[in-house]
């Protein structure tokens, strides 16, 4: 596949993927989604590779989700890939992570926002820069993840603290996500990429056998997950068609408050 969106490298075991759109905070569009997918199909494949490193381009952002400014009225664009429901083919994205039987480490080196926080949530571990910030966003630009997004945040933080990160949108800090157990660890912004090269050798010197078992037992306590967010994503793709919906993807794109007041009569 002919990678736009995305920089592949495979060297000494690790497979490093980078979404590289830095001009919109590594925000993913389906294309996007496809070539990520892509990259780790042929991590899984490779024999060779025994750990995945995903991270963002740039000084600025990890990723901030889905590209606002392909949102159309009835979803994301889909020109560039399968699409489906919502425009993105997040489910498979999320699926990939969560299945490919090898440790998958998020380097998250600045924004980690919306979709692009849920993807940090379903990798196996994740190492922030100590600029990282970290939060949902859905409820106030008219989306949101009510599959990985929200039960599995709840396994990792916690149900009253996953409910406070989507109720009120805020964002947090390095440090306060590694107080909530969001993160493994923090550390300074340009000692990120050594300190998760360190992390990478450490799991390239275990069984592989032993390490692929080990997550598909973790993964098998929550699998259930995987049939909420299909459910949560179906309910997306007619969420995102609402007058409620595109008042959140307008004030953004507008830079603007949004009111959604009008729509608690
Ligand atoms: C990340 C911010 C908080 C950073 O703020 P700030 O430092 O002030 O920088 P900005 O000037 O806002 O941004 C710089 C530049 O980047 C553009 N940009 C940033 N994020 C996006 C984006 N997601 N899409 C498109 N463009 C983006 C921004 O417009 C600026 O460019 P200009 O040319 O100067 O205008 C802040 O940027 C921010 O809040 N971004 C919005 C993030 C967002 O709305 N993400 C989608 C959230 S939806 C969600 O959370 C739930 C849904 C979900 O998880 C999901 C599930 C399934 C499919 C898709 C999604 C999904 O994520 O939509």
């Amino acid at each position: 596949m002919e990678l736009m969106d995305v920089l592949y490298d495979k060297q000494s075991g690790i497979a490093k993927i980078t979404i590289n759109r830095p001009k919109v905070y590594n925000a993913f569009r389906a294309r996007t989604v496809q070539e990520l997918i892509w990259a780790l199909r042929d991590a899984w494949d490779d024999n060779t590779i025994g750990v995945v490193v995903l991270t963002g381009a740039g000084d600025k952002a990890f990723c901030t989700g889905g590209d606002q400014k392909a949102r159309t009225s009835d979803g994301y664009d889909s020109s560039g890939g399968l699409g489906g429901g919502i425009g993105l083919e997040v489910e498979t994205l999320h699926a990939t992570i969560r299945n490919i039987p090898k440790p998958v480490i998020a380097a998250v080196n600045g924004y980690a926002i919306g979709g692009g926080h849920v993807l940090h949530v379903i990798c196996d571990l994740t190492i922030a820069s100590d600029h990282a910030k970290f939060g949902q966003i859905g409820p106030k630009v008219g989306s949101y993840d009510a599959g990985y997004g929200s039960a599995y945040l709840a396994r990792i933080v916690g149900e009253k603290k996953a409910r406070e990160i989507w109720y009120l949108c805020e964002q947090y800090t390095a440090q306060e996500a590694l107080a909530m157990g969001l993160v493994n660890k923090v550390v300074p912004h340009e000692r990120l990429y050594d300190e998760v090269d360190e992390w990478c050798e450490k799991i390239l010197q275990k069984s592989p056998t032993a390490l692929k078992m080990l997550k598909y037992s973790f993964n098998a306590d929550t699998a259930h997950i995987e049939g909420i967010s299909q459910l949560a994503m179906g309910s997306l793709a007619m969420y995102y068609g609402t007058e409620e919906a595109l008042e959140g993807r307008d004030a953004f794109a507008e830079k603007r408050e949004v009111n959604f007041r009008k729509f608690r009569t």
